[in-house]
Protein backbone atom coordinates (compact mmCIF):
# COMPACT_ATOMS: atom_id res chain seq x y z
CA UNK A 1 0.00 0.00 0.00
CA UNK A 2 1.14 3.17 -0.59
CA UNK A 3 -0.16 5.71 2.08
CA UNK A 4 -0.19 9.43 2.78
CA UNK A 5 -0.96 10.57 6.56
CA UNK A 6 -1.96 14.05 7.65
CA UNK A 7 0.02 15.24 4.63
CA UNK A 8 0.52 19.18 4.94
CA UNK A 9 2.50 20.65 1.99
CA UNK A 10 3.10 23.25 -0.10
CA UNK A 11 5.34 26.23 -1.36
CA UNK A 12 5.01 28.45 2.23
CA UNK A 13 4.79 26.78 5.20
CA UNK A 14 2.69 29.76 6.45
CA UNK A 15 -0.05 28.88 3.17
CA UNK A 16 0.05 25.20 2.40
CA UNK A 17 -2.00 23.81 -0.35
CA UNK A 18 -2.30 20.56 0.90
CA UNK A 19 -3.82 20.71 3.96
CA UNK A 20 -3.97 17.29 6.53
CA UNK A 21 -4.70 14.95 3.68
CA UNK A 22 -5.11 11.14 4.28
CA UNK A 23 -4.84 8.39 1.58
CA UNK A 24 -3.95 5.28 1.09
CA UNK A 25 -3.35 3.43 -2.52
CA UNK A 26 -4.47 0.09 -2.31
CA UNK A 27 -2.05 -2.71 -4.56
CA UNK A 28 -4.07 -3.54 -7.58
CA UNK A 29 -6.63 -0.64 -7.49
CA UNK A 30 -7.76 2.47 -9.62
CA UNK A 31 -8.07 5.47 -7.60
CA UNK A 32 -9.32 8.85 -8.97
CA UNK A 33 -8.22 11.99 -7.65
CA UNK A 34 -10.66 14.74 -9.05
CA UNK A 35 -10.68 18.95 -8.54
CA UNK A 36 -10.21 22.12 -10.49
CA UNK A 37 -7.00 23.62 -11.52
CA UNK A 38 -4.76 25.02 -8.79
CA UNK A 39 -6.57 22.92 -5.99
CA UNK A 40 -3.28 21.07 -4.94
CA UNK A 41 -3.48 17.81 -6.71
CA UNK A 42 -0.41 17.80 -8.42
CA UNK A 43 1.20 18.58 -5.71
CA UNK A 44 0.29 15.79 -3.78
CA UNK A 45 0.70 13.52 -6.40
CA UNK A 46 4.74 14.91 -6.05
CA UNK A 47 4.77 14.29 -2.26
CA UNK A 48 3.23 10.64 -2.96
CA UNK A 49 5.71 10.17 -5.56
CA UNK A 50 8.41 11.10 -3.33
CA UNK A 51 9.37 14.02 -5.52
CA UNK A 52 8.36 16.45 -2.48
CA UNK A 53 8.81 16.43 1.19
CA UNK A 54 5.74 17.49 3.33
CA UNK A 55 5.77 20.01 6.21
CA UNK A 56 3.90 17.51 8.01
CA UNK A 57 2.43 13.99 8.21
CA UNK A 58 3.88 10.84 6.43
CA UNK A 59 4.50 8.66 3.40
CA UNK A 60 4.18 5.24 3.54
CA UNK A 61 5.54 2.48 0.49
CA UNK A 62 4.42 -1.18 1.62
CA UNK A 63 4.75 0.10 5.33
CA UNK A 64 8.27 1.60 4.54
CA UNK A 65 8.21 5.30 6.16
CA UNK A 66 9.33 6.92 3.12
CA UNK A 67 10.08 10.87 3.89
CA UNK A 68 11.74 12.36 6.50
CA UNK A 69 15.18 11.69 5.26
CA UNK A 70 17.36 14.00 4.85
CA UNK A 71 18.19 14.05 1.41
CA UNK A 72 15.86 11.64 -0.68
CA UNK A 73 13.92 8.60 0.15
CA UNK A 74 16.47 5.27 -0.74
CA UNK A 75 15.99 3.96 -4.30
CA UNK A 76 14.24 0.85 -3.34
CA UNK A 77 11.28 2.96 -2.10
CA UNK A 78 12.10 5.55 -4.76
CA UNK A 79 11.76 2.78 -7.41
CA UNK A 80 8.25 1.36 -6.33
CA UNK A 81 6.51 4.63 -7.85
CA UNK A 82 6.41 5.04 -11.18
CA UNK A 83 5.14 8.25 -12.28
CA UNK A 84 3.85 10.45 -14.89
CA UNK A 85 2.88 14.27 -15.92
CA UNK A 86 0.90 16.01 -18.19
CA UNK A 87 3.35 18.29 -20.15
CA UNK A 88 6.07 15.33 -21.65
CA UNK A 89 8.13 18.32 -23.03
CA UNK A 90 8.68 19.32 -19.21
CA UNK A 91 9.73 15.77 -18.23
CA UNK A 92 12.29 14.78 -20.83
CA UNK A 93 15.67 15.38 -21.88
CA UNK A 94 15.73 17.18 -24.79
CA UNK A 95 18.49 15.65 -26.26
CA UNK A 96 17.35 12.16 -25.89
CA UNK A 97 16.10 9.98 -28.33
CA UNK A 98 12.85 8.32 -27.39
CA UNK A 99 13.74 4.90 -26.99
CA UNK A 100 16.50 6.41 -24.55
CA UNK A 101 13.94 8.15 -22.60
CA UNK A 102 12.29 4.86 -22.02
CA UNK A 103 15.67 3.42 -20.83
CA UNK A 104 16.29 6.69 -18.65
CA UNK A 105 15.52 4.64 -15.39
CA UNK A 106 17.10 1.74 -15.96
CA UNK A 107 20.37 3.41 -16.45
CA UNK A 108 19.71 5.87 -13.96
CA UNK A 109 19.64 3.44 -11.50
CA UNK A 110 22.44 0.99 -12.67
CA UNK A 111 20.43 -1.52 -14.26
CA UNK A 112 21.99 -0.80 -17.95
CA UNK A 113 22.17 -5.10 -18.53
CA UNK A 114 18.25 -5.03 -18.30
CA UNK A 115 17.51 -2.04 -21.08
CA UNK A 116 17.88 -4.72 -23.82
CA UNK A 117 15.42 -6.79 -22.72
CA UNK A 118 12.83 -4.81 -21.09
CA UNK A 119 12.63 -1.39 -23.45
CA UNK A 120 11.35 -3.80 -26.58
CA UNK A 121 8.80 -5.04 -24.31
CA UNK A 122 7.60 -1.45 -23.31
CA UNK A 123 8.23 -0.37 -27.03
CA UNK A 124 5.18 -3.02 -27.46
CA UNK A 125 2.86 -1.25 -24.82
CA UNK A 126 3.37 2.50 -25.98
CA UNK A 127 2.64 1.85 -30.01
CA UNK A 128 5.51 3.48 -30.98
CA UNK A 129 7.36 2.60 -33.90
CA UNK A 130 11.14 2.13 -34.86
CA UNK A 131 11.03 5.26 -36.77
CA UNK A 132 10.01 6.90 -33.78
CA UNK A 133 11.46 5.73 -31.07
CA UNK A 134 15.06 6.82 -32.69
CA UNK A 135 13.50 10.49 -33.06
CA UNK A 136 14.64 13.60 -30.35
CA UNK A 137 11.28 15.11 -28.59
CA UNK A 138 11.75 18.15 -30.79
CA UNK A 139 10.85 15.31 -33.80
CA UNK A 140 7.42 14.45 -32.41
CA UNK A 141 4.30 15.01 -31.13
CA UNK A 142 2.89 15.20 -27.51
CA UNK A 143 1.53 12.59 -28.34
CA UNK A 144 4.25 10.17 -29.09
CA UNK A 145 6.38 11.64 -26.59
CA UNK A 146 3.63 11.12 -23.77
CA UNK A 147 3.71 7.38 -25.17
CA UNK A 148 7.24 7.26 -24.30
CA UNK A 149 6.60 8.84 -21.18
CA UNK A 150 4.62 5.83 -20.39
CA UNK A 151 7.41 3.40 -21.84
CA UNK A 152 9.29 5.44 -19.19
CA UNK A 153 7.00 5.10 -16.37
CA UNK A 154 6.87 1.53 -16.57
CA UNK A 155 10.31 0.44 -17.47
CA UNK A 156 10.95 -0.10 -13.50
CA UNK A 157 8.32 -2.69 -13.11
CA UNK A 158 6.44 0.04 -10.72
CA UNK A 159 3.82 -1.16 -8.32
CA UNK A 160 1.94 2.01 -8.31
CA UNK A 161 1.42 4.22 -10.85
CA UNK A 162 1.09 8.36 -10.21
CA UNK A 163 -0.90 9.50 -13.86
CA UNK A 164 -1.13 13.32 -13.31
CA UNK A 165 -3.24 14.59 -15.75
CA UNK A 166 -1.46 12.40 -18.31
CA UNK A 167 -4.27 12.72 -21.13
CA UNK A 168 -4.77 16.40 -20.79
CA UNK A 169 -3.16 17.98 -23.42
CA UNK A 170 -3.95 14.83 -25.69
CA UNK A 171 -6.46 14.10 -28.82
CA UNK A 172 -9.14 11.51 -27.82
CA UNK A 173 -7.75 8.59 -29.14
CA UNK A 174 -4.40 9.04 -27.95
CA UNK A 175 -6.14 9.41 -24.07
CA UNK A 176 -8.02 6.65 -24.74
CA UNK A 177 -4.93 4.59 -25.94
CA UNK A 178 -2.77 5.90 -22.80
CA UNK A 179 -5.67 4.59 -20.57
CA UNK A 180 -5.52 1.38 -21.76
CA UNK A 181 -1.92 0.57 -21.99
CA UNK A 182 -1.64 2.01 -18.16
CA UNK A 183 -5.13 -0.50 -17.36
CA UNK A 184 -3.37 -3.49 -19.51
CA UNK A 185 -0.01 -3.06 -17.05
CA UNK A 186 -2.68 -2.92 -14.09
CA UNK A 187 -3.94 -5.87 -14.76
CA UNK A 188 -0.91 -7.82 -15.62
CA UNK A 189 1.34 -6.90 -13.03
CA UNK A 190 -1.52 -5.85 -10.07
CA UNK A 191 -0.09 -2.60 -9.72
CA UNK A 192 -2.14 0.28 -8.21
CA UNK A 193 -3.25 3.23 -10.13
CA UNK A 194 -3.54 7.02 -8.62
CA UNK A 195 -5.10 9.33 -11.50
CA UNK A 196 -5.56 12.46 -11.23
CA UNK A 197 -7.73 15.25 -13.12
CA UNK A 198 -10.35 17.57 -13.34
CA UNK A 199 -12.31 15.71 -15.75
CA UNK A 200 -14.90 13.32 -13.87
CA UNK A 201 -15.53 11.45 -16.94
CA UNK A 202 -12.53 10.45 -17.76
CA UNK A 203 -11.88 9.38 -13.61
CA UNK A 204 -15.47 7.64 -13.78
CA UNK A 205 -14.63 5.72 -17.00
CA UNK A 206 -11.03 4.72 -15.84
CA UNK A 207 -11.19 4.53 -11.64
CA UNK A 208 -12.80 1.95 -9.15
CA UNK A 209 -13.33 4.98 -6.82
CA UNK A 210 -12.56 8.65 -7.14
CA UNK A 211 -11.91 11.35 -4.22
CA UNK A 212 -12.69 14.84 -4.49
CA UNK A 213 -9.52 16.40 -3.41
CA UNK A 214 -10.74 19.56 -2.04
CA UNK A 215 -13.24 17.41 0.16
CA UNK A 216 -9.98 15.32 1.38
CA UNK A 217 -8.84 19.35 3.01
CA UNK A 218 -12.00 20.07 3.90
CA UNK A 219 -12.15 17.37 6.34
CA UNK A 220 -8.96 17.81 7.36
CA UNK A 221 -9.45 21.03 8.10
CA UNK A 222 -12.31 20.96 10.23
CA UNK A 223 -10.54 17.51 11.90
N1 LIG B 1 6.78 25.50 -7.45
C1 LIG B 1 5.81 26.24 -6.95
N2 LIG B 1 6.07 27.34 -6.22
C2 LIG B 1 5.08 28.08 -5.67
N3 LIG B 1 3.77 27.80 -5.80
C3 LIG B 1 3.44 26.72 -6.52
C4 LIG B 1 4.43 25.88 -7.13
N4 LIG B 1 3.79 24.88 -7.78
C5 LIG B 1 2.46 25.08 -7.58
N5 LIG B 1 2.25 26.18 -6.83
C6 LIG B 1 0.94 26.70 -6.39
O1 LIG B 1 0.33 25.71 -5.56
C7 LIG B 1 -1.08 25.65 -5.83
C8 LIG B 1 -1.44 24.21 -6.18
O2 LIG B 1 -0.79 23.86 -7.39
P1 LIG B 1 -0.90 22.40 -8.02
O3 LIG B 1 -0.07 22.38 -9.25
O4 LIG B 1 -0.63 21.40 -6.98
O5 LIG B 1 -2.46 22.34 -8.38
P2 LIG B 1 -3.28 21.36 -9.34
O6 LIG B 1 -4.56 21.08 -8.66
O7 LIG B 1 -2.45 20.21 -9.72
O8 LIG B 1 -3.52 22.26 -10.61
P3 LIG B 1 -3.54 21.87 -12.18
O9 LIG B 1 -4.67 20.91 -12.36
O10 LIG B 1 -3.75 23.18 -12.86
O11 LIG B 1 -2.19 21.25 -12.48
C9 LIG B 1 -1.35 26.64 -6.94
O12 LIG B 1 -1.89 27.81 -6.34
C10 LIG B 1 0.00 26.91 -7.55
O13 LIG B 1 0.08 28.23 -8.03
Amino acid sequence: MLEARGVVAGYQRSSPVVRGVDLALEPGRALGLLGPSGCGKSTLARVMSLLHSPYQGSVTVDGKLANGFRFRAPRGLRTRIGVAFQQPRLAVDPRLRLIDVIAEPLRATGQSALVERRVPELVERTGLTEDLLRRRPHQVSDGQLQRACLGRMLVLRPAYLICDEVTAMLDASTAAFLVGAIEEYRQDTGAAVLAISHDPVLLGRWCEQVLDFPGLNARADTG
